[in-house]
């Protein structure tokens, strides 16, 4: 699967401005008021403009999932991962649940930018529950591998006929 991740919305955008981004932003403004960052500025604004025109691929879930489980057990003030992951798992489960919600609001309203900044939102979540379970991806991955030989009006077909349906 290869996802191009243009991140050009403006959800998008803010989205990214409240994470990592944030840090980037500020770069870039302090850079503004004092010329002896503007070098390390342009470098991140190069560095910017490589990941926005670079075609990413679903190995950018293996990273985010080593991400979060690195942040396990760390100091929840730095870290949206660790403050959620100490919260526990009920939490856990009901923030997937609220962005899942806002995921499916998005694509019946049939905003394309909107829907894609909320299925990252959502993919994140699932992989902090991942994390807080103990799933890995590659066991996830292997699973839908396992799918891939048979169509899902296939599988459905195969299983045993359930009462009253
Ligand atoms: N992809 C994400 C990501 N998506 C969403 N979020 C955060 O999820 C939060 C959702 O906001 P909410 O108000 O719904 O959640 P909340 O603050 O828990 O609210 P309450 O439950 O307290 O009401 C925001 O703070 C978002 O920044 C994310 N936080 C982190 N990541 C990735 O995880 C990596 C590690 O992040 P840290 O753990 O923060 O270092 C980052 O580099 C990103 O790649």
């Amino acid at each position: 699967m290869a996802l191009a991740t243009k991140r050009t919305t403006r959800k998008a955008d803010e989205s990214a401005g409240k994470k990592s981004g944030a840090k980037r932003s500020e770069t870039k403004a302090a850079a503004k008021k004092s010329p002896a960052k503007k070098s390390s500025s342009k470098k991140d604004a190069i560095k910017l403009d490589a990941v926005e025109n670079t075609t990413v691929d679903a190995h950018v879930l293996d990273r985010l999932f080593e991400t979060v489980e690195s942040r396990r057990g760390t100091n929840s003030a730095l870290s949206h991962s660790a403050r959620l992951l100490s919260r526990g798992r009920k939490k856990i489960a009901q923030k997937f649940g609220e962005e899942a919600v806002e995921c499916l609001i998005e694509a019946v309203a049939g905003k394309q930018s909107e829907f894609i900044s909320e299925s990252a939102d959502v993919l994140y979540h699932l992989i902090v529950m991942w994390v807080d379970a103990g799933v890995t991806p590659q066991e996830v991955w292997q699973e839908l591998r396992r799918r891939e030989a048979m169509s899902g009006v296939e599988e459905k077909a195969s299983r045993p006929a359930q009462e009253g349906a």
